[in-house]
């Protein structure tokens, strides 16, 4: 791991509109909510961990970290959740993983903070072959100032607002299936039963 300490953010301030308008991150899979999968599996890889979240705060709240929403209102997208935890982070890198990928790489920050730091990147994000995966991803917490000004200019667009930055997309073609979407109640039952494919972003 870096020397640089990390705060891990998860991501659910959507509206699961997919799901029939649910708040995808506590709708349980194998009896635990997706939230709750996620959080698991990014503890161990960050110093800080905090959700994002523009509803049911409370429920969050009980997962013991703590708890916020988007500070740009009507549901902005993800780079709102984003520019939220950069402004919250204590430390110097935040990652970002979203609620409804409850299989993400155990070595994900190790292999984003790698990149980042060999190609002295201000954003390090996730692909696997020509899919890019771009709610998980290793940001500079300075970036926060940058991004509140493509937010307050009209920009949504995740990958314009990557366009625009020095940033290291990094390969996981080895760990593909750990990068499945959860977005539709099939998906959702796929990915408990085990035997179909996952979604995609
Ligand atoms: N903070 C914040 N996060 C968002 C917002 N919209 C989506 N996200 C997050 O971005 C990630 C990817 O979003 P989607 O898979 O499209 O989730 P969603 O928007 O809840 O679902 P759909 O409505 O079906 O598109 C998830 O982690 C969402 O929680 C938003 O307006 N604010
Ligand atoms: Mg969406």
């Amino acid at each position: 791991m870096s020397a640089e300490k990390i705060t891990g953010v998860v991501l659910a301030g959507g509206m699961g509109r997919r799901m029939g308008g649910v708040d995808k991150g506590l709708v349980e899979l194998d009896g635990k909510p997706m939230a709750a999968h996620v959080l698991a599996r990014l503890a161990p890889q960050v110093d800080e961990l905090m959700i994002n979240a523009n509803q049911n705060t409370e429920a969050y709240a009980a997962f013991g970290h703590p708890v916020f929403g988007d500070d740009i209102p009507d549901f902005a997208g993800p780079l709102a959740g984003l520019h939220a935890a950069l402004v919250r982070a204590s430390h110097p890198l935040v990652v970002t993983a979203p609620c409804d990928s409850p299989f993400l790489p155990a070595d994900l920050v190790a292999r984003l903070a790698t990149a980042l730091h060999a190609n002295a990147a201000d954003l390090a994000v996730a692909k696997t072959f020509d899919q890019a995966h771009p709610v998980f991803c290793l940001c500079r917490r300075t970036l926060a100032d940058h991004l509140h000004a493509f937010l307050a200019g009209g920009g949504r667009k995740i990958d314009r607002w990557y366009g625009s930055l020095n940033i290291v997309e990094v390969p996981f073609d080895d760990e593909e299936a750990a990068f499945r979407n959860i977005n539709t109640r099939d998906e959702l039952s796929a990915a408990a039963s085990g035997t179909l494919p996952g979604g995609r972003d």
